[in-house]
C-alpha cells in the first residue's frame, strides 16, 4: 500500500469509528490499556509546569493525563488529523476545564512546531497508523528539547509460543467480529489487525529509536508483550 493510500485509509477509519472508539478500546483490550497508560505516566515522572505534545491524541485521554500532570502553569498540545476524534477530545477538555490543554488539527508526518519545543512528546497507539514510522520518530525527536523524553505506547509482538498464536487469532478473527457487532465496523477493525500485525517487534522498534537519534532508549513490555513502551531520551 502506498503512503498516500495508507494515510487515506487510516483517516477514513478514525473519522468513522470516533463515537465508539473509547468504549471499543476498553472492550478489545479487556481494559488493559488504562493500566498500561497509568504505568507509563508513572515512569515518565512528568514535572509540574512542563510542556508536552501528544501526537495522534485521538479522543484525548493521554493528553488530558499530561495536562493534569503539568498543572495550570504547564502547557500540553494534543495533535490529530481526524477532526471527529478531536471533537470527542474537545468535549472532554471542556468538561474538565483544562486551560493548559490545546487541541490541534495536524499531521504527525509534518509536525507544525519548531525544533526543541517540548519537554515530553508522546504517541499512544498512533505510530502503527502512520504511513512512515521513521519520519514520525524523527519528527518527534526534532520537536523535543535536548534531555527531553519521547514516549511511545503501542501494540507489539508477543514472543511466547502458544500465547503469540492465541493473540494473532484474537486480533485476526475475534476483534473484527466484535467490531462488526458493537460498532458496525468490520472493515475498520480488520484494519487494526493488519496494522498491529505489520508493526515492528520491540527490539526492532528500539533500533529505530536509536536510528532516529535518541541517545538512550528504555523498553517495557506489557501483558506478555501484547503492548510495549519505548522511551527515548534526546
Ligand atoms: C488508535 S488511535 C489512538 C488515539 C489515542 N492516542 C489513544 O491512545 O487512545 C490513532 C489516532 O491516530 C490518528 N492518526 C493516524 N495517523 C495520523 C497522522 N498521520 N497524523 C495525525 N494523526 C494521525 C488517528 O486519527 C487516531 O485518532
Amino acid at each position: 500500500m502506498s503512503e498516500r493510500s495508507k494515510e487515506e485509509r487510516v483517516h477514513h477509519v478514525f473519522e468513522k469509528i470516533y463515537t465508539k472508539y473509547d468504549s471499543m478500546n476498553s472492550i478489545i483490550s479487556f481494559q488493559r490499556h488504562k493500566s498500561w497508560r497509568k504505568d507509563v505516566m508513572k515512569k515518565m515522572k512528568v514535572r509540574e509546569g512542563a510542556s508536552a505534545l501528544d501526537v495522534c491524541c485521538g479522543t484525548g485521554d493521554w493528553a488530558i493525563s499530561l495536562a493534569e500532570a503539568v498543572g495550570e502553569n504547564g502547557k500540553v498540545v494534543g495533535l490529530d488529523f481526524s477532526q471527529n476524534m478531536l471533537s470527542v477530545a474537545k468535549e472532554k477538555k471542556e468538561r474538565s476545564s483544562l486551560d493548559q490543554l490545546e487541541l490541534v488539527h495536524g499531521n504527525a508526518m509534518e509536525l507544525p512546531f519548531a525544533d526543541n519545543s517540548f519537554d515530553y512528546v508522546t504517541i499512544g497507539f498512533g505510530l502503527r497508523n502512520v504511513p512512515d514510522y521513521m519520519t514520525v520518530l524523527k519528527e518527534m525527536y526534532r520537536v523535543v528539547r535536548p534531555g527531553g523524553l519521547v514516549v511511545c505506547l503501542e501494540t507489539s509482538q508477543p514472543t511466547l509460543i502458544g500465547y503469540r498464536q492465541l493473540y494473532y487469532f484474537y486480533f485476526r478473527f475475534i476483534m473484527p467480529a466484535i467490531g462488526r457487532l458493537m460498532a458496525k465496523s468490520y472493515k475498520e477493525y480488520a484494519w487494526l489487525n493488519e496494522s498491529a500485525r505489520n508493526f515492528p517487534d520491540k527490539d526492532t522498534l528500539k533500533r529505530m529509536f536509536y536510528n532516529a537519534g535518541f541517545s538512550t532508549v528504555h523498553v517495557k513490555s506489557y501483558t506478555g508483550g501484547v503492548a510495549a513502551m519505548h522511551m527515548g531520551i534526546k
